[in-house]
């Protein structure tokens, strides 16, 4: 069996490690960070790693809601779900993730786009 993506980017702890990266190139972030101005994010911190892990075949441990009804009425807008897969992309870089498994973990994050999008 071959190991999941989960595991290849080196499981829990990349993961937490990209996250708070994430967290703060979103808050530096003057396009998109506005969205975030009243979401405790240390909540967020917790539900945006266990959606990760899951969504990279890691441990089912997402319990928070639904992409679609996360974002309803957001307006989340195609060029701010870029912005935040990009700071996704360069966390993981400076995580020391590889350019193969980014690549195959932003296609999985796409695979969302419609629903946080709301299309
Ligand atoms: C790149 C793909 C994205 C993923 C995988 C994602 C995932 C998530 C997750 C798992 C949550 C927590 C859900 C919960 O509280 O139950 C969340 C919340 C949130 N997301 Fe996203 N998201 C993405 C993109 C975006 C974008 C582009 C924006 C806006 C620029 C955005 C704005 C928010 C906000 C503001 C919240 C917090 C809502 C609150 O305060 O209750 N997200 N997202």
């Amino acid at each position: 069996m071959s190991a999941t993506l989960y595991d290849k980017i080196g499981g829990q702890p990349t993961i937490e490690k990209v996250v708070d990266d994430l967290h703060k190139r979103i808050l530096a972030d003057g396009s998109v960070n506005q969205f975030f101005a009243k979401t405790d994010m240390a909540k967020q911190r917790g539900h945006f790693i266990a959606f990760l892990s899951q969504l990279l075949e890691g441990p089912k441990q997402y319990a928070g809601r639904p992409m679609d009804k996360t974002h309803a009425g957001m307006s989340v807008q195609p060029q701010h779900f870029d912005a935040v897969a990009k700071h996704l992309s360069e966390a993981m870089a400076t995580s020391g993730v590889a350019a193969d498994d980014i690549s195959a973990a932003i296609a999985r994050v796409s695979n969302v786009k419609g629903a946080i999008l709301n299309k």
